[in-house]
């Protein structure tokens, strides 16, 4: 049993048939083929705009392609201190870019302040040829603590963005997840809120590696093509990311998929209620549980093979667990007999 991540999850069998049928015959490549073209139309649909798609198959690749599209090698990049694109991504915003800068910004439970990014802004030197320049913010939706913006959060922070001539990118690795619990249209927290450029996650909702740029701005997107090219995410049988894609999008499954996900972390979150002297670390809004485990219990669940991210460090009771579409009432109800086991023997396994 593993809550390691949602990347751990098999991929739906309605995928793996899209790629199957995709597999049937013959198709031009490059993007050029029926398949993309239907992937296209439905993210039109669902976010109701006629917006620009480029597939790539991480999510590290999304966000770096977007970046690069929307801040020069002179510009800086403004996201969470705990960012995935400034923690977890080797430096490949900044390599896409060609060296624009990513600032930090503090923030309780994985979020950005207005006040924050505010602060951050006074500090910058607009057309001072010395200093790298103001380009972009980038927000991640949901968060990297399993928390989420609030579509007013996100028209307010891009907002001040747009009034410093930032333009803003999300990174939605796990915008399903958001879009779930949030239960509003998909372009009330994107480009109706002031977001330029999106990267939507459908690998950690199912997908075997299928990631979409999404411009809502198509103006933005005249050097993606180029870039993507350049990045070596270029697909000759694209067919088959798009087929992903366009699978996820069928009937609403990319929605399911990530409510099974989300309520099961709210299982989870009511499980650990019962387990005394646990601690959340942060309010659970999406597929992400962090915890504060008492004492042993982290390492008796990990000698029972149940496999977590020890978030605070090798051997730290901060613990991440993260559902997927797959994990069922059973796998939560195994891991709280389990903890309130190994509680009551006091972590003695
Ligand atoms: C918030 C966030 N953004 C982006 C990514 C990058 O995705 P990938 O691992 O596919 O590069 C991840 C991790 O998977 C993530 O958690
Ligand atoms: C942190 C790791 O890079 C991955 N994005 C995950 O969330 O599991």
């Amino acid at each position: 049993m593993n809550f390691a991540s949602d990347n751990v999850a098999s991929v739906p069998q309605e995928i793996l048939e899209a790629i199957a049928v995709a597999n049937q015959s013959s198709a031009m490549p490059y993007g050029a083929d029926d398949m993309t073209a239907l992937a296209l139309r439905r993210f039109r649909e669902l976010f109701e705009c006629e917006l620009a798609m480029f597939a790539v198959a991480t999510g590290t690749a999304a966000n770096a392609l977007a970046l690069s599209c929307i801040c020069p090698p002179w510009g800086e990049i403004y996201c969470h201190e705990g960012a995935h694109i400034i923690e977890s991504e080797c430096g490949a915003p900044e390599f896409f870019t060609n060296g624009a800068k990513l600032v930090p910004i503090p923030g309780e439970n994985g979020k950005i302040t207005p006040e924050g990014l505010t602060q951050v802004l006074a500090t910058t030197a607009p057309g001072n040829p010395q200093k790298t320049q103001p380009a972009a913010l980038s927000l991640s939706q949901a968060t990297e603590c399993g928390t989420l913006y609030q579509p007013d959060e996100i028209h307010t922070l891009a907002e001040i963005a747009h009034a410093h001539g930032l333009k803003v990118h999300m990174d939605g690795a796990r915008f399903a997840n958001a879009v779930a619990t949030l239960a509003t249209a998909p372009s009330e927290i994107t480009w109706e809120a002031g977001v330029d450029v999106l990267s939507f996650g459908a690998t950690k909702n199912g997908a075997l590696a299928a990631e979409a740029v999404l411009f809502f701005d198509p103006a933005l997107a005249d050097e993606a093509a180029f870039r993507r090219k350049r990045g070596g995410h270029v697909f000759s049988k694209m067919r088959f990311l798009s087929a992903q894609l366009a699978a996820s999008l069928a009937d609403g499954r990319w929605l399911s998929w990530a409510t099974q996900a989300n309520a099961m972390a709210e299982r989870l979150t009511q499980g650990l209620a019962r387990l005394p002297g646990t601690r959340l670390l942060y309010p659970v809004e999406a597929n992400e549980v962090f915890a504060a485990l008492p004492d042993g219990v982290a390492d008796g669940l990990e000698a029972d093979g149940i496999g977590f991210y020890r978030w605070g460090g090798p051997g730290s009771s901060e613990v991440r667990f993260v559902t997927n579409w797959q994990t069922l009432p059973q796998d939560i109800d195994y891991l709280i007999d389990r903890a309130l086991m190994h509680a009551a023997r006091g972590g003695r396994g």
